[in-house]
């Protein structure tokens, strides 16, 4: 982490709580404060309003490319903003593969989110293969390219990128903080050859089996501004006890 950037710390509920837990985690969130920190708490979207916005902020983890009427099932910008969010998750690697969401739809949504006002969290991850293959970097270049072309790189001021590895994702496998560093570092300096001031600002988060017990050597690294919890965010205590490893690197 560096001082320089406030680190941020948003859980993504992905499929799961209930207004039970929106309620248990507002209510554990209400006794916690975390000047130093951003915490964002993604729920499945009729859970939305059911989190109390004074203790965390609320995104969403999408967002429809259109800007509204005649699209069932989807969600608007406007209808996110009404529901008191904040953030939007885009290009998540499970929507990725189970919606077949390309680069270039990843783009306009991240373009649709940020002419309405919301701050994209765009999520960028490689398989396992292409790691394997030597192929990590090409592969998060492309991605990144997609929505540099679509929304210029000064928007990029209005982003939180987070790297999410799809073989870490709620597999236990963790990246090792080396790992992350490295990776964190290449989208740093990829951003920065187009944008100094932009690379220097810009949030980016790691994502895949973050828990309270390795939160704290991963936030460590210098170009690591905190994490995308999946499954350790659906527990109050545990998300919390993440948050306090941010607090305290901050
Ligand atoms: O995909 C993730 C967050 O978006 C990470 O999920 P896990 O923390 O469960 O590995």
């Amino acid at each position: 982490m560096n001082t320089l950037r406030r680190p941020v710390v948003a859980g993504n509920w992905k499929m799961n709580g209930n207004k039970a837990l929106a309620s248990e985690m507002s209510q554990a969130f209400d006794n916690q404060h975390f000047n130093n920190v951003e915490v964002i708490v993604c729920p499945p979207f009729p859970l939305l309003t059911q989190l109390s916005k004074e203790s965390v902020k609320v995104g969403a983890q999408n967002i429809s490319k259109f800007d509204s009427g005649a699209h069932t099932g989807e969600v608007s910008a406007d209808i996110l903003k009404d529901a008191g969010c904040e953030y939007v998750i885009v290009g998540h690697s499970e929507r990725r593969v189970d919606n077949f969401e390309s680069n270039g739809l990843v783009a306009d949504k991240v373009d649709i989110a940020l002419k309405n006002g919301l701050h994209p969290i765009l999520c960028i991850g490689e398989p396992e293969d292409v790691r394997d293959a030597g192929d990590l970097f090409d592969f998060l270049s492309a991605q990144l390219n997609a929505v540099v072309s679509k929304v210029g790189i000064d928007a990029f001021a209005q982003l939180t990128i987070a790297y999410e590895p799809i073989w870490a994702i709620g597999t236990g496998k963790t990246a090792s903080p080396e790992q992350a560093q490295e990776v964190h570092g290449f989208i740093r300096d990829f951003l920065a050859t187009r944008n100094k001031e932009v690379a220097q600002k810009i949030r980016i988060l790691y994502g895949g089996s973050v828990k309270a017990d390795n939160a704290t050597e991963l936030f460590s690294q210098p170009d690591v501004d905190g994490g995308l919890i999946g499954g350790a965010s659906l527990d109050p205590q545990s998300f919390i006890s993440i948050c306090r490893s941010a607090a305290e690197i901050a």
